[in-house]
């Protein structure tokens, strides 16, 4: 089975054309592949499939095989992929996905795929919908108690749930002993992304992010999304937002006019390769 391994700001997934492949058990085959030692090592997999209600539709499995349904960073590198390799010649693609339809802008030059644009839609507040257990909508300063430390997490979601918290130094922060507990909160029936905050000034933050499903990773375009929106509600930061990661920058804008979140970010190709393994 041939696939591609792609990154946006570091965040890493095997991406399979199912134009050109059939995959049979995908949850299996995420934790396979993404596995670094039997496998190809990876944050987890993406399908690039046909869509009956777009240009074309992602599934997207973690490294635990569990299936996350939006991935900012996924989105970005299937603009780059569908494009440079001549499956469309169109710049302006939709693109369905479990969380809804994303639409995707591509900044080409020379034919090459600088930085995609996507319409991420409007955030998700409601407590039922994130899904969060709370009584109130928007979820803005759930304390959950990790390790003894208490922590104030404003709730959104993007598609997939996010869980966000400000704090002083995202660098000096335990994120994966916080990150499993917070995940695995009964708080949160779908159990939930973590992302911790750092707010520089109005205008950029730092986020460090805990996916779940997956662990830390270097980006999270949909919680760079949520943690945008998140220092808005707060009051911390200004409509435009730069986010820096651990694995690159996304450039987030929260429009007043639609309530539609805006990302801008890089994606690039790593490899190409054969599987010859089964799952
Ligand atoms: N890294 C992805 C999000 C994956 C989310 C997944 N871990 C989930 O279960 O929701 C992004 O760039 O948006």
């Amino acid at each position: 089975m041939r696939f591609t391994k792609m990154e946006g700001c570091g965040n890493d997934y095997i991406y399979i054309n199912c134009f050109e492949e059939a995959v049979n058990q995908p949850e299996k085959l995420a934790i396979a592949m993404s596995e670094r030692h039997f496998g190809i090592g990876a944050d987890g997999l993406v399908l690039i499939m046909p869509s009956k209600k777009a240009d074309f539709r992602m599934r997207m499995f973690n490294l635990d095989g569990s299936e996350g349904e939006m991935c900012g960073n996924a989105v970005r590198c299937i603009g780059k992929y569908v494009f440079e390799r001549g499956m469309t010649q169109n710049k302006e693609i939709s693109l369905e996905t479990a969380g809804g339809i994303r639409y995707l802008s591509l900044n080409v030059e020379n034919e090459i795929v600088k930085t995609v644009g996507v319409d991420m839609g409007e955030p998700i507040l409601e407590a039922d919908n994130i899904p969060v257990l709370h009584e109130s909508s928007p979820v803005i300063g759930k304390k959950i108690t990790v390790n003894e430390k208490e922590l104030a997490f404003t709730c959104v979601s993007m598609g997939n749930p996010h869980a966000v918290t400000f704090v002083e130094d995202a660098q000096a922060l335990p994120v994966e002993e916080y990150g499993t507990l917070v995940e695995m909160n009964a708080f949160f029936p779908n159990k939930t992304n973590v992302e911790f905050v750092q707010v520089f000034d109005k205008n950029h933050i730092k986020m460090r992010v805990w996916e779940r499903g997956s662990g830390e990773t270097l980006a999270c375009g949909t919680g760079a999304c949520a943690s945008a929106v998140a220092a808005i509600l707060n009051g911390f930061c200004d409509r435009e937002i730069q986010v820096s990661l651990l694995g690159g920058e996304l450039t987030i804008y929260w429009s007043e006019e639609d309530n539609h979140v805006y990302m801008t970010g890089p994606a690039a190709f790593s490899f190409d390769g054969v599987w010859l393994r089964g799952v």
